[in-house]
């Protein structure tokens, strides 16, 4: 490839990292009106292969990060792509040598949001700018538009918006791209960790549902296919559901059985939904929906405990009989816990907003998720009305559409959840979900005796309704009250 390396700065734009997400990226870039493309790999056979598979993308091929930084017009621009971690550092530290102060450089990968923070640190030490972009959409998405959640200094997003909101998805609504600067350094990470913390709530739940409606409701997977088919014509209507009918619908060729059948039942996970259960364990932020649904991940592959457990098991619960309305239920149990996930996600990213002051607009957040992710949903649109109604919302399910939405469901939910629990179905996002909105629906909370084991044990004093100030009872003495702050 050296042969063809670029003499002169042709490329206005350039990716780094050709594999799924880096080439189709690359391809969606070279199709919008005057883009010029630089590529590069750190394996040159990904870029040869890119470039001999696309001659229509006119891609400038680099066989070095020096002739990539070469084929790019000043200030140059960079985004990387590849894996994230150590990769991303190796790519950042070879373009800091090869670039300029002024120069972007744009870390589209799945970055844990403090890695980000701790690199723009540092980029900007050597005079050169570092966006951290979530990028959603996968391969499809990549190639044309995905959702982009920029963090990063405002003034790059002055030469990158451009380019960005050219290759975004539109939202169907309004045309507008999914694309807005989220906030400085690490925000844009941030909000894409906790986008991916939602999908795997999702994906659990969508899983969960068709659990029951297999092992409660009789169904076979082509005919819950055609239930998801028919709820996506409604308020549930979202790129997860429409994709599950697909999945479930699909045939083996070699056996004549449903793929989902057939598919080893021990889901995978690259980090993320991790990540954000931690951050909002150390935040704070009650993100239970989000956490079980990443649990339920860790359960699945925990086979040879499964198989210990299953061995011990010699009565099984019989299903519970359940109504003619089973399915509608499960729908509203489905959008209730649903609705609770996306409420626990945008608690999170203000959390996040709060401790690292940045100034994330959580309806521009909804609205830029609108197409082009993996949880593109049409109620993204109520989120986003409710977050313009009421910018400081304490949650979502204050918002009056989504407390009316949650209690006209609520009844259904709850049915599901003991019909589950009854019949041995294991339930775990739906029931941990109807167990956090009860919990901000109840009058009191048995935190009030926590408080009061805690005092017991740990004299971690207690407050009280009726008067301010802090407590302690002497549990071990004459258990007499005092007064130990005002
Ligand atoms: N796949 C998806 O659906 C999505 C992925 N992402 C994120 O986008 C990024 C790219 O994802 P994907 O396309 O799946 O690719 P991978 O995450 O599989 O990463 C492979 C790419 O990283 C490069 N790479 C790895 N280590 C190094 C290194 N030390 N130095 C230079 N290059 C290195 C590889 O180069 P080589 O060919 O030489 O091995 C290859 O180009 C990741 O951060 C991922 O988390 C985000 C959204 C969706
Ligand atoms: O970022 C993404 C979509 O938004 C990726 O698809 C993500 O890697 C999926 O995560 P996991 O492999 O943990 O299920």
């Amino acid at each position: 490839m050296s042969e063809t390396s670029p003499a002169s700065a042709t490329a206005n734009i350039g990716v780094v990292g050709l594999a799924v997400m880096g080439s189709n990226l690359a391809r969606n870039l070279a199709s919008r009106e005057g883009n010029t493309v630089a590529v590069y790999n750190r394996s040159p056979e990904r870029t040869t292969q890119l470039v001999e598979a696309h001659p229509e993308a006119g891609f400038v091929p680099a066989a070095t990060i020096e002739d990539f930084a070469a084929s790019l017009q000043r200030p140059r621009t960079a985004i990387i792509m590849v894996q994230a971690g150590a990769g991303t550092d190796a790519v950042i530290d070879q373009l800091c040598e090869a670039f300029e102060p002024g120069d972007i450089i744009v870390d589209g990968g799945n970055a844990l949001y403090t890695d980000t923070i701790r690199r723009e640190a540092a980029v900007r030490e050597r005079g050169l700018h570092f966006v951290g972009a979530g990028i959603s959409g996968g391969e499809e998405g990549a190639l044309n538009g995905p959702s982009i959640m920029p963090g990063g200094p405002a003034e790059s997003y002055e030469t990158l918006g451009p380019i960005l909101e050219s290759i975004a998805a539109r939202a169907p609504e309004d045309g507008s791209p999914c694309v807005t600067h989220v906030g400085t350094d690490g925000a844009g990470h941030f909000v894409k960790m906790v986008h991916n913390g939602i999908e795997y709530a999702d994906m659990q739940l969508i899983a969960e549902a068709y659990d029951l409606l297999r092992r409660l409701g009789g169904l076979e997977p082509a005919q819950i296919a055609d239930v998801f088919a028919e709820w996506n014509k409604g308020d549930l209507e979202s790129y997860l559901i429409e994709i599950t009918a697909e999945v479930l619908r699909h045939i083996d060729a070699e056996t004549e059985k449903p793929i989902v059948d057939l598919i080893v039942d021990e889901a995978g996970m690259k980090g993320t939904g991790t990540w954000t259960v931690q951050t909002a364990l150390s935040l704070g932020v009650p993100v239970s929906g989000i956490a079980e649904a990443v649990f339920a991940r860790g359960v699945s592959g925990r086979t040879s405990q499964r198989q210990a457990v299953r061995e011990t098991i010699t009565a099984k619960p019989e299903a519970a009989p359940v109504s003619a309305s089973f399915v509608e239920d499960v729908r509203q149990a489905l959008y209730a816990s649903k609705v609770i996930a996306y409420a626990q996600g945008f608690d999170l990213i203000l959390a996040g907003a709060e401790e690292y002051n940045w100034a994330i607009n959580p309806g521009a957040v909804a609205k830029i998720w609108r197409a082009g992710c993996i949880i593109r949903a049409r109620f993204l649109n109520r989120i986003a009305e409710a977050y313009d109604r009421a910018p400081e919302l304490d949650s979502l399910i204050a918002d009056p559409y989504f407390a009316a939405e949650v209690a006209k469901g609520v009844d259904a939910w709850r049915r599901i959840v003991a019909t589950a629990a009854l019949s041995g179905v294991p339930a775990p996002v739906f029931g941990a979900s109807l167990a956090y909105y009860d919990s901000l629906a109840s009058d009191r909370l048995p935190a009030a005796l926590v408080q009061g084991q805690r005092d017991f044990f740990g004299a971690h004093t207690y407050g009280r309704v009726d008067r301010a100030g802090k407590f302690h009872t002497d549990w071990s003495g004459d258990r007499r009250e005092q007064q130990v702050s005002s």
